[in-house]
């Protein structure tokens, strides 16, 4: 078994020691919540860091005019005073930046005088590198390989003398495509390792809507295999749609695009989208235009039936809204935004995207799990993204986030990321949810995507919530009302700074805690409770408190098999 599919902190080192050059999206925070970092001096925020590279002040140390860097030059600069570093073929001056590192000065020492690449990708890949040392590039590094990161690269003149916020220009590597074949066998499959076969179309209408059907390949619940999921778009005239399926068959990043000119206009946004997991089978339904009934449902334009391996995911993002704002605590809100193209997607349980802004020519970028507008009504608009944000008081982007007017724009979002296959919650009898703050974000669906099973077969839901205060509990009247209406639903709050009146639990994390949620019997082991009742526990707080929940749980001995940790 290459690796443990249900715990991110398992699976992120394996693959940082196999492939120390890939991206580890699944290991990227997915509540918002700050990492573990360190506490930077005042005037060193990211915002600070933007207002100097914005004021003029000449951040290569070469005079701002780019030059090939061999390896033996950037070598004798590897010092706290004069740092450089290379980053997929491209050399910084970090000399500046070093008190600006939110992993403070002795981690970025590690990657001085060098090729950083590998380094840099093991601790954070998804950090947006290009935009926040645009102002420090030196040049390339000489016999160095130029690598396409998050983005497409952007070229050299345009990094150190563009345009703030200019797209990047260079085209991203071509999508290894396998063309459709109407006889279903893929005709081309050099560069694709799975052979996928084209999922089947089919389609059923009622006189006011018309619904498309793909019958994409069976999941299997492996570890490895991820869950489906779909991108929608349809053009201004209401006729030519595009249904992307991505992972086809489990297989991470292979996609399948049906692209469909309609016999009659349909409305947006589509009013569903269902994907099952387990069949693979994907139904997109519109509302006509107008009342009538079709002949056909139209035809497959000719860029349909394109199965890839898709190499341009990670640079795909999407422009969205603000459409409504809800305060939930005294800081932070629930914010409803709307794709501003007509676009939307199925976002799997546990599973988020990254929310980006460009702010004074730097490309912020952080990652959000997608939440409900609410536990009572769950059923939102298809082109709705509901994000809680909690605003930090040197978050560039939450606070910047957190002060948005109502229809304002300038904000994007990627396609859903995540390595959590909600289907391992589907053999629990009872599960057990431990989160810290908006470490609760991919809680919400977690709790009803399991209350929602018809089968009842989760008879017990137990959340174990922590917080520093009252005050900063999150739809802590929500949750309340839940567990009065569903008696399968347990909350319970902790408090590490409570006030005196405070008659909950208090303190942090720890070993008393967990078991509580496990024994319901005096006297009873964990092991024999565990055995008792088939249990799963989802963890998500900031990282220390993830590491030491997953290092109690190890301790308590719940096998690796039956714990998640979203690494927050
Ligand atoms: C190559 C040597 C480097 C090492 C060993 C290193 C190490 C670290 C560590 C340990 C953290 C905190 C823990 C974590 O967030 O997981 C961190 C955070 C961070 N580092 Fe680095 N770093 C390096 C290079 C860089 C470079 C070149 C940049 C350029 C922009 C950078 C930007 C950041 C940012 C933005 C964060 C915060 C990440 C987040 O909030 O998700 N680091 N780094």
């Amino acid at each position: 078994m290459p690796w443990c599919n249900c715990c991110c902190l398992g699976r992120r080192r394996q693959q940082q020691q196999q492939h120390p050059d890939d991206s580890a999206p699944s290991a990227t925070a997915p509540s918002g919540n700050p990492r573990n970092k360190v506490a930077l001096r005042p005037g060193h925020s990211l915002m600070d860091w933007i207002r100097l590279g914005n004021s003029g002040k000449d951040l290569t140390g070469v005079g701002g005019v780019p030059r090939d860097v061999p390896a033996s030059e950037l070598a004798k600069h590897n010092r706290q005073d004069d740092a450089w570093l290379a980053v997929k073929g491209r050399v910084y001056n970090v000399t500046h930046y070093m008190d600006f590192h939110p992993g403070g000065v002795e981690e970025l020492m590690r990657g001085v005088g060098k090729d950083a690449t590998s380094l840099f990708n093991q601790v954070h890949a998804w950090v947006n590198y290009e935009s926040i040392l645009q102002k420090c590039m030196v040049g390339p590094l000489r016999g160095g390989l130029l690598f396409s990161a998050s983005k497409p690269m952007q070229p050299l003149t345009q990094l150190l003398f563009g345009k703030k916020g200019e797209k990047a220009d260079m085209p991203p590597p071509p999508a290894k495509a396998i063309e459709y074949n109407p006889s279903g066998t893929p005709s081309l499959s050099s560069a694709v390792a799975p052979k996928p076969s084209n999922p089947r179309l089919d389609w059923f209408q009622q006189l006011g809507a018309v619904t498309l059907v793909l019958y994409a390949r069976q999941v299997s619940r492996i570890p490895g295999k991820l869950p489906p999921w779909v991108r929608v778009t349809l053009d201004d005239g209401g006729t030519k749609v595009s249904i992307l399926v991505c992972n086809v068959g489990g297989e991470p990043g292979l996609t399948y695009e049906a692209r469909l000119e309609l016999s009659a206009p349909v409305m947006w946004p589509c009013t569903a989208v269902r994907v099952h997991p387990d069949s693979g089978k994907v139904e997109v339904t519109f509302k006509k235009a107008t009342d009538v009934i079709w002949k056909t449902f139209g035809i497959p334009d000719e860029a349909h039936g394109v199965i890839s391996q898709d190499v341009q995911a990670e640079s795909e993002f999407w422009p969205v809204h603000l459409v409504e704002e809800t305060q939930v605590n005294h800081n932070s809100k629930v914010l409803q935004f709307k794709f501003s193209t007509r676009v939307c997607f199925t976002v799997p349980v546990g599973h988020h995207f990254r929310v980006q802004k460009d702010i004074q020519g730097v490309i912020v970028a952080r990652s959000y799990t997608p939440i409900v507008p609410s536990l009572k009504s769950y059923l939102y608009d298809c082109d709705s993204i509901y994000l809680m944000v909690k605003s930090y008081p040197d978050g560039a982007l939450s606070s910047a986030l957190c002060n948005l007017e109502i229809e304002q724009k300038g904000f994007e979002v990627s396609r859903p990321v995540g390595n959590f296959d909600a289907r391992c919650l589907s053999d629990a009898s009872r599960l057990c949810l431990i989160a810290a703050g908006t470490g609760i974000t991919p809680m919400v669906r977690v709790i009803l995507h399991v209350l929602a099973d018809s089968r009842k077969y989760c008879k017990l839901v137990k959340l174990a919530f922590f917080n520093k205060t009252e005050k900063d509990i999150l739809w802590k009247e929500q949750f309340s009302s839940l567990s009065q209406e569903d008696e399968r639903f347990h909350v319970q709050h902790i408090l590490s700074e409570a006030s005196d009146d405070w008659s909950g639990t208090r303190g942090r994390i720890r070993t008393d805690i967990i078991e509580s949620l496990l024994i319901e019997k005096e006297g009873l082991s964990v092991t024999d409770a565990l055995k008792q009742e088939p249990t799963f526990f989802c963890v998500c707080g900031p990282t220390p408190f993830t590491e030491t929940t997953k290092r109690l749980l190890d301790e308590i001995k719940v096998p690796k098999s039956q714990y998640h940790c979203f690494l927050g």
